[in-house]
């Protein structure tokens, strides 16, 4: 039993390094069928003693029991909306509008990030480790989705170092990949199944799968772009005081966690800084590997996004500044 529990711990660590070199670092140092062998082991004594699998084993990436239902989860802090602009001069008058209610014209740093056109999901770390996953749904209560959430690749069952907070809720986008896409509908194709008509839809039928084993081979992708519930926990102190006042500063401590960022978001020295960022992010759209409707402006300071705090469930502190709408190919 012992040696069993220590060949487990042993299996874990391995498949958790090649893991990082595939997933984040881009360069797997074993072919795959040696990485598969030491899953396939894993999994079997996990099923031959449950009590020797963790919630953050590796092997939750593979997909568990299919579900015939899901839960309901609510947000302990509601997941916003998004208000919208679709000119410079609709953005100009929201700029106008965070002056005015701040009483102040002071330049206002942003962070600027391409608005991903997935679906927003929030992931709850208790003590460092993912326990639930949850989609948006009406913004205060959503579909538990952990299971699924768990076979995404690029999203930790467990934070790295120690710095995190006893109870920390990542929120993101969960979205298909261009390519993923592609090839998930040439296989649909071949195999006369029914094709997916965006990335948008094959990520959502893919979350809302019952059988995770299926989510788990659609490829999925997530981006981290805020944080909801912060606190402590028995074990853990660290709780509010863990927060910096910049809403970057805070998407780069969720990277070093192991959360995944778009490498494309910026802190903008001024809100007349965002015109330039949504017109280059316009032009590269195409070249990017993933699909994205527009960009998202955010006052940066902590402070200044609770002093404007938001009206209904959308924010004041930040607008999405969309592309007009692409002319949809008819084939
Ligand atoms: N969809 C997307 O990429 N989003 N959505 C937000 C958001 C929604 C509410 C507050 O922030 N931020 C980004 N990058």
């Amino acid at each position: 039993k012992q040696q069993l529990s220590s060949r487990v711990a042993e299996l874990t660590r391995q498949i958790n390094e090649y893991n990082h070199q595939y997933y984040v670092l881009d360069q797997p140092s074993v072919p795959d069928a040696e990485y598969d062998r030491l899953m396939r082991e894993l999994i079997e004594i996990e099923n031959n003693h449950p009590a020797l699998k963790a919630l953050d084993s590796p092997s939750q990436k593979v997909g568990g029991e299919a579900l015939t239902a899901f839960t309901q989860v609510s947000h302990q802090l509601p997941m916003l909306s998004l208000d919208n602009v679709f000119s410079i001069e609709e953005w100009q008058a929201f700029v106008k509008r965070l002056h005015d209610r701040l009483g102040s014209s002071d330049t206002l740093a942003m962070c600027a990030e391409p608005k991903l056109d997935g679906l927003a999901v929030s992931l709850r770390y208790e003590n460092g480790v993912l326990v639930q996953a949850a989609t948006r749904g009406d913004g205060s209560t959503g579909e538990n989705i952990t299971e699924n959430i768990r076979t995404i690749k690029s999203i930790p069952l467990r934070l790295s170092g120690e710095n995190y907070p006893g109870i920390l809720e990542v929120r993101g986008e969960v979205f298909m990949p261009k390519a993923s896409f592609d090839s998930l509908n040439a296989l649909a194709m071949k195999k006369g199944e029914k094709t997916f008509a965006n990335p948008r839809n094959a990520a959502a039928g893919s979350l809302r799968q019952l059988d995770s084993k299926i989510t788990a081979k659609r490829n999925l992708a997530f981006y981290a772009y805020g944080i909801g519930f912060v606190g402590e926990s028995r074990d853990n102190a660290l709780g509010q005081a863990w927060l910096e006042n910049s809403h970057y500063q805070r998407l780069k401590q969720l990277q070093i966690l192991g959360l995944p960022m778009c490498p494309e978001v910026r802190l903008l020295a001024g809100e007349y800084e965002c015109e330039a960022f949504y017109q280059d992010i316009l032009t590269r759209r195409d070249a990017l590997s993933y699909e994205i409707d527009g960009t998202v402006l955010k006052v940066d300071d902590i402070a200044l996004q609770d002093k404007l705090g938001f009206v209904a469930r959308a924010p004041r502190w930040a607008t999405a500044y969309k592309f007009p709408a692409q002319e949809e190919l008819t084939v």
